[in-house]
């Protein structure tokens, strides 16, 4: 990791004066995915620097692309800051995005700032059981990466003010049919997904080419099964009165079943994408979280070339 600077907490926490960053637990609690602790301190000590590392990069950019107008003689063009977020399955990827909305919108009220997650280009079960896809839920060839990538052409070029694109339901497990998330000329666009750093096949345009800035969240194997497995054990309970949900009959079943299915899916599929396709894309990020047990950050590297 020769081209990173790595920092513990404190180190990093240090870079920024201390204005304490107003969350309640409330709005904690709305952040998280399924009702884990998260922790304030991580809010106080890694959030803080983050937030202003991000709002000074924005301005620089907001800076260049007027100056380039001016050079081109052309009208300036708002184009959204867009940040990637990627790492394994159940690492943590939602609940950052969802709380790095809440604190942008919070400290930068002017800048709109709209989130959002790769698995709406997931191909809809129907098309991944056609294509016998299924067990490969997750990995490259599972998404529509053309049209992942003709979406983020749309919301980068800040022309269109509205751009549209699918939405996954992890209730029903698959695409919801007829819904759309919308894209409206955000400041700042957060994008989530396992896959936001991969390269594609010879050809096609590179996701990431359109991202601004990349965070990786990383953390042990051993660690990311267990949040798995914690995640699923949940949704047993949650979901057993809730026939509309694609756990239903699972959460109804013997649980030591239903616990062997989610071990069994983890080692089989989620692991196996993450040593094949996401952790090689870690060396990618502009900057890397490093997580240990209760999802507290303990380093952070910041790539510097
Ligand atoms: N910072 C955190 N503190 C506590 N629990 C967390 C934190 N981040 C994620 N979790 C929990 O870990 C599990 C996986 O997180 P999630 O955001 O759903 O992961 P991903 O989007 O990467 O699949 C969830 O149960 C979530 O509540
Ligand atoms: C849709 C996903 C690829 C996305 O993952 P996430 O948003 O949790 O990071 C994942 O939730 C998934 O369905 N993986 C397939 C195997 C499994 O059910 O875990």
């Amino acid at each position: 990791m020769q081209n990173y600077t790595e920092f513990n907490r404190q180190e990093w926490a240090k870079l920024t004066p201390h204005v304490k960053l107003q969350v309640t637990d409330e709005e904690l609690a709305q952040v998280k995915s399924l009702g884990d602790e998260l922790d304030v301190k991580d809010v106080d000590e890694i959030y803080e620097t983050l937030l202003n590392y991000i709002h000074l990069a924005y301005s620089f950019k907001k800076e260049a692309s007027a100056k380039r107008a001016r050079f081109l003689h052309i009208d300036p063009i708002v184009h959204p800051y867009i940040i990637g977020i990627s790492g394994s399955v159940a690492v943590g990827k939602s609940t950052t995005a969802r709380l790095l909305q809440l604190l942008l919108t919070r400290y930068f009220p002017d800048l709109k700032t709209q989130m959002m997650t790769t698995d709406g280009f997931i191909y809809p079960n129907s098309i991944l059981e056609q294509r016998g896809l299924m067990p490969r839920k997750g990995f490259p060839e599972s998404y529509n990466m053309q049209m992942l990538s003709d979406f983020l052409r749309d919301v980068a070029s800040g022309k269109k003010a509205d751009v549209v694109y699918p939405l996954y339901s992890q209730e029903l497990s698959d695409i919801v049919p007829g819904k759309y998330g919308h894209i409206e000329q955000p400041d700042i666009l957060i994008i989530e997904g396992i896959n936001t750093l991969q390269l594609p096949e010879s050809g096609q345009v590179v996701t990431s080419d359109f991202f601004d800035f990349s965070i990786y969240i990383d953390a042990d194997e051993d660690l990311i099964e267990e949040w798995y497995m914690q995640r699923f054990k949940k949704i047993m309970k949650l979901k057993k009165n809730d026939p509309s949900n694609f756990y239903y009959k699972l959460a109804n079943g013997p649980l030591d079943v239903a616990e062997r299915l989610a071990e069994e899916t983890w080692q089989m599929v989620d692991l196996v994408n993450l040593r094949q396709y996401i952790a090689p894309t870690k060396q990618r990020a502009n900057l890397i979280l490093h997580k240990v047990e209760g999802h507290l950050i303990d380093k952070i590297y910041l790539r510097c070339y």
